[in-house]
C-alpha cells in the first residue's frame, strides 16, 4: 500500500483584502514516490496551493499533513529542508559558484567536506552537466537551461522527501524544455521521488504526470490519469480544456502505462509489445504494423503489465468528436 506523502483536508485559503478564494475547500492525497502535475489558467490556484506545501502561505482553514502529521505541528526551517523547491525564475545566489549553489542546505546541515563535495559531483552529474566543467563557473556564465538544472541539482541535494516544481521550464525554449522534461523523467525514474509539479502546458502535464490535477477558480475540477482526463473528463470544464488540443498531440504525450489495463499474459503471445513509457502513438503504430486486436505493455524488464485493445483507443476518438462537435 502507497504511504501518503501531502494530504489536504478541505483546505481553503483567501487573502487579506480579497473576496474570492484562491484555493477552496481542496482535499486530495499525494501518494509517496508519485509525479503530479498540476494543470489550470493563470489565477486558477496552482501556485498558492504549491506554496501552501511549504508554508510560504498559511491556508486559512483545513489542514495539510505530511507523513501523516499536521505541517503546522513541524518546525518550519526543518520541514524545508526536506523539500525541493525549484521555480522558474531559478532563483541562484549570483555570487556563489555553482558548487557552492548546490552545497547550500548540505552545508547548513553541516555535512563534511568530502560528503558535500561527493554530493555536488553526484548530481551535476545527474543532471547532465559535466562537474569539472561547471562546478567553479558562476550561474551567470551558464545558460539558462543549464541554470534550471543547477536549480534541479539544488533542490535535490539533501535527498528532500518532496520536490514542489512552479513552472521551472517557463522561461525556457521549447527544445531545451522536452531535453528538460526528458531528463526530469528519467532522474524520476532512477529517484521515485514525490513531485509535484506546476505547469499552464497541458503536452507538459500530460507527459510528465502520472496523474494531472486540474484546477479552476480555486477548486480541483480532476485528479487522475492523463488517460482518464481525456477518455473521461469529470466536467464540461475539463472536456473543454482537453478538447483544445488535437488528438494526435495527445497521442504523443499520454502513455502506454496510463491507458493500459493491468493483465499478465504468457510470454509467447504472438501480438506487438510496447514498453510502458512510450506514448500511444507508438501503440497506434504497433496495433497497425501487428495488425492484432491489442498490444501487450511491458516493464523495464520486459515483464507483460498490460494491454491495449484497438477499441481503447477508439473510444477516447469518439469522445473528442462528441466534445468538439
Ligand atoms: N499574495 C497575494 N495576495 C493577494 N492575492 C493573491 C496573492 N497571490 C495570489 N493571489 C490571487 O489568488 C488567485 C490564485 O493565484 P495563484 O497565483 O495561486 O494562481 P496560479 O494558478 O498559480 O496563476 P499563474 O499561472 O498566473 O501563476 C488569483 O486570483 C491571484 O490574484
Amino acid at each position: 500500500m502507497d504511504r501518503t506523502a501531502i494530504e489536504f483536508q478541505k483546505v481553503s485559503k483567501q487573502y487579506p483584502h480579497t473576496s474570492q478564494y484562491a484555493v477552496r475547500e481542496v482535499s486530495a492525497r499525494i501518494p509517496e514516490g508519485s509525479f503530479i502535475t498540476i494543470l489550470g489558467t493563470s489565477g486558477s490556484g496552482k501556485t498558492t496551493f504549491l506554496k501552501m506545501i511549504n508554508r510560504i502561505y498559511e491556508p486559512t482553514s483545513g489542514d495539510i499533513l505530511f507523513f501523516g502529521e499536521s505541517i503546522k505541528q513541524l518546525k518550519v526551517e526543518e520541514y524545508r529542508r526536506k523539500i525541493g523547491y525549484v521555480i522558474q525564475q531559478i532563483g541562484l545566489f549570483p555570487h556563489m559558484t555553482i558548487e557552492e549553489n548546490i552545497a547550500t542546505v548540505p552545508t547548513i546541515l553541516n555535512w563534511d567536506k568530502k560528503r558535500i563535495a561527493r554530493r555536488v559531483e553526484e548530481l551535476l552529474e545527474l543532471v547532465g552537466l559535466v562537474p569539472q566543467d561547471y562546478k567553479k563557473r558562476y550561474p551567470r556564465q551558464l545558460s539558462g537551461g543549464q541554470q534550471q538544472r543547477v536549480g534541479l541539482a539544488r533542490a535535490m541535494a539533501a535527498d528532500p522527501a518532496i520536490m514542489l516544481m512552479d513552472e521551472p521550464f517557463g522561461a525556457i525554449d521549447a527544445i531545451t524544455r522536452q531535453t528538460l522534461q526528458d531528463e526530469l523523467l528519467r532522474i524520476q525514474k532512477k529517484l521515485h521521488k514525490t513531485i509535484l509539479f506546476v505547469t499552464h502546458d497541458i503536452g507538459e502535464a500530460f507527459k510528465l504526470g502520472d496523474q494531472v490535477i486540474i484546477m479552476h477558480n480555486g477548486e480541483i475540477q480532476q485528479f487522475d490519469t492523463p488517460y482518464n482526463i481525456l477518455l473521461r473528463p469529470a466536467n464540461e470544464y475539463v472536456a473543454r480544456l482537453v478538447s483544445t488540443e488535437d488528438t494526435l498531440q495527445q497521442l504523443k504525450v499520454v502513455t502506454a502505462k496510463s491507458a493500459m489495463t493491468a493483465v499478465q499474459e504468457p510470454h509467447h503471445h504472438p501480438v506487438g509489445r510496447v514498453r510502458q513509457d512510450v506514448s500511444l502513438y507508438a501503440v497506434l503504430t504497433c496495433l497497425l504494423e501487428s495488425a492484432q486486436p491489442y498490444v501487450l505493455v511491458e516493464d523495464e524488464a520486459g515483464n507483460v503489465i498490460g494491454k491495449i485493445t484497438w477499441d481503447e483507443l477508439k473510444v477516447k476518438n469518439k469522445r473528442q468528436t462528441s466534445v468538439s462537435a
